[in-house]
Order: C-alpha cells, then sequence, then structure tokens
C-alpha cells in the first residue's frame, strides 16, 4: 500500500503559486485576493477557513474573511455577496456551505458572479464543467484531479464508483472522471443513499472515491485488492484521550481498508489539503483573467 501523500503534494503546489504572485509583482500587479464569508459556526466548515486564511499567507495572496452570526439574514447575506462580486480589490470568493436553515442556499449561489465563482458551485460554472467548457472547477473535485495527476494514476477504461451525489463533490467528480481525456475515460457508477446492494459496486471499484459525511464506512469486504481509495469525508469523532476531545477521520476505515489498497488517501492529510490549494489555483486565474 502507498500513500497519496496529500500534505506533501499541497507544499509544492503552494510553493508553484508563491512563485507566480512573485512574477505578478514583478509585472507591477497587486496579489491574488479571495474571500470567504462563513455564516455561523459549521465545524468542517470552520476547519477549512482556517487553513484557506493561512495557505493564502504562505503563498502571498491576501484574504479577507466575512463572519456573520448564525441569525444573519438571507437579505443581508445577499448584500455581502453584491458587495464582494462588485468589489475590484476581490478576484475570487466563496460562501461557506451549508447556510442556517433559514437561508436559500440556491438563492445565495445563484447571487454569486460566475466570473467570481472560485468554489465554481453556480450552475454556469457546473455548466461549463460539464461541456469540457473553460470554468472553474470546483475546489474538492478539481484537488482529486490534481491529485491524480501528479501522482500519474491510470483512468482510462477503469471502473471508477463515487459514494455521495452531493452538487459539491460526489455529483461534480462523477462527470469530471466520465469526461473525455486525462484524467477522464473512466466508467463510472454513483452511488447514494437509496443505492441498492452497495457493496456489490463497490465490490468492483478500480478506483474508490468516497464522499457521503459517515465515519470510516468503508470496510474491507466492501472493497477488491489493489483498490484506488480517494477518502473525501471529513468527520468528527469523540476521542476522550485528546486534549480537544474529538479527532478527524475519514468515510473510510483507513486501517483495515489500507491492507488491500494500492493507494490510499489518509485523513487529514489527504484530499482536504488539495481542495485548499486548488482553491488558490482557481483565485490565481481568477486574477490573471484566464477563465472569463
Ligand atoms: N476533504 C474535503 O475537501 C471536503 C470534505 N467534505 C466532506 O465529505 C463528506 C461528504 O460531504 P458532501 O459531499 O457535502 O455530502 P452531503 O452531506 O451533501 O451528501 C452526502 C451524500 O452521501 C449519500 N449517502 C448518505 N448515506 C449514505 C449511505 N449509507 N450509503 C450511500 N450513500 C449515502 C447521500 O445520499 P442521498 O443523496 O440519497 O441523500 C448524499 O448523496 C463530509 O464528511 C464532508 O465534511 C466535503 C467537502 C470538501
Ligand atoms: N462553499 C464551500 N466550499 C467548500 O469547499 C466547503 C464548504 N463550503 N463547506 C465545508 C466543506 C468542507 N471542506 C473542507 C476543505 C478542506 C479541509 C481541510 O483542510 N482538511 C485538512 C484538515 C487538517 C486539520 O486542520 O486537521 C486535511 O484533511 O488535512 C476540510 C474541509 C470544504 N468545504
Ligand atoms: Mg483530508
Amino acid at each position: 500500500m502507498q500513500i497519496l501523500d496529500g500534505r506533501a503534494l499541497a507544499k509544492t503546489i503552494r510553493a508553484e503559486l508563491a512563485e507566480e504572485v512573485q512574477q505578478l509583482k514583478a509585472a507591477g500587479k497587486r496579489a491574488p485576493h479571495l474571500a470567504a464569508v462563513l455564516v455561523g459556526e459549521d465545524p468542517a466548515s470552520q476547519v477549512y477557513v482556517r487553513n484557506k486564511v493561512r495557505s493564502c499567507e504562505k503563498v502571498g495572496f491576501e484574504s479577507s474573511l466575512v463572519r456573520l452570526p448564525a441569525d444573519t439574514s438571507e437579505e443581508e447575506v445577499l448584500k455581502v455577496v453584491h458587495n464582494l462580486n462588485e468589489d475590484d480589490a476581490v478576484d475570487g470568493f466563496i460562501v461557506q456551505l451549508p447556510l442556517p436553515g433559514h437561508i436559500n442556499e440556491v438563492r445565495v449561489t445563484l447571487a454569486i458572479d460566475p466570473r467570481k465563482d472560485v468554489d465554481g458551485f453556480h450552475p454556469v460554472n457546473f455548466g461549463r464543467m460539464a461541456q469540457s467548457m473553460p470554468c472553474y472547477l470546483p475546489a474538492t473535485p478539481a484537488g482529486i484531479l490534481e491529485m491524480i495527476r501528479r501522482y500519474e494514476l491510470p483512468t482510462e477504461g477503469k471502473e471508477v464508483v463515487v459514494l455521495g451525489r452531493s452538487s459539491i463533490v460526489g455529483t461534480p467528480m462523477s462527470i469530471l472522471l466520465s469526461r473525455k481525456g486525462y484524467p477522464g475515460n473512466a466508467t463510472v457508477t454513483l452511488c447514494h443513499s437509496r443505492t441498492r446492494d452497495l457493496a456489490e459496486h463497490t465490490r468492483r471499484a478500480d478506483i474508490l472515491v468516497a464522499a457521503i459525511g459517515i465515519p470510516e464506512f468503508v470496510k474491507p469486504d466492501m472493497v477488491k485488492e489493489g483498490v484506488v481509495i480517494i477518502d473525501v469525508g471529513i468527520n468528527r469523532v469523540e476521542a476522550p484521550e485528546l486534549e480537544k476531545g474529538y479527532r478527524l477521520c475519514g468515510d473510510v476505515d483507513y486501517e483495515a481498508v489500507a491492507e488491500k489498497a494500492s493507494w490510499i488517501t489518509p485523513v487529514p492529510g489527504g484530499v482536504g489539503q488539495l481542495t485548499v490549494v486548488s482553491l488558490l489555483m482557481n483565485t490565481l486565474r481568477a486574477a490573471k483573467g484566464e477563465v472569463y
């Protein structure tokens, strides 16, 4: 078994980004600027925001964070989105999901200017992605593609099984790996909570992408020998022995499944690391006007 080392890869990519920032500055331009809007205190979002701000600092990007209390009105959030759309000093921004229940996520997502949608969540970017047109790819799927490319993992003709059909991870991942070219040309099965005989599908997978949000859901009897495991899950589980009282784990039973896998991503230190750098890569493309 070999580890797909997201931490090391992210470090390499951050060094490349830092170099590009220096080149922009040498050409008299300002550093790329990424903004994030966080409403309330979703734990996965807090991890993400913290790492995003830290990564921006490491590569020399400007970053800003708009923190709003959980009881902020939808109207107020939409106003913040409009201001960011209009702000020429901001190249790209994201609104952290999930939003509190009283806020309509669809309405907020539709309000984001697709040219600044470095999350790739707006249907204009999603549609462009599905048709292989220039776009911002959603950060988690983009990070997984980057990992596949840099480790030169073959995808052509492979059986890929994706667990989870969210519009930010599972669904775009299934589309991207079925597109023409590399990394693509795979045969993809998309599974979800209504899938019958889930293990019948997962056992056929050459590459298994798990994005369901259930701690250690994928067990060794659900995979075949030699499988490539891409574990997207970021779950908090109780760990009284630790000072903070919890630890992070993925959707895959890492220790047990690693025995059968040819390659596997750890959690933390895997996909999450690449998600953050993909967001920075999208922001750099926005700053350079490469997409729109
Ligand atoms: N590493 C990273 O960068 C990121 C990590 N995450 C993490 O990834 C995980 C998934 O998040 P997200 O994509 O937002 O997913 P969602 O929570 O939006 O959706 C979960 C999906 O899993 C499916 N599902 C739930 N239970 C089962 C089951 N027993 N069997 C099969 N499918 C099931 C659901 O099916 P149905 O549609 O039928 O309800 C749904 O499609 C979370 O742990 C999240 O924190 C998320 C984003 C980025
Ligand atoms: N609009 C929006 N876009 C998102 O992409 C989005 C979101 N909302 N809401 C929340 C989820 C979750 N998510 C994570 C990304 C990286 C880590 C990450 O950095 N993980 C580190 C954690 C290390 C640690 O700090 O312990 C790792 O896996 O190594 C975690 C979680 C993005 N999401
Ligand atoms: Mg990870």
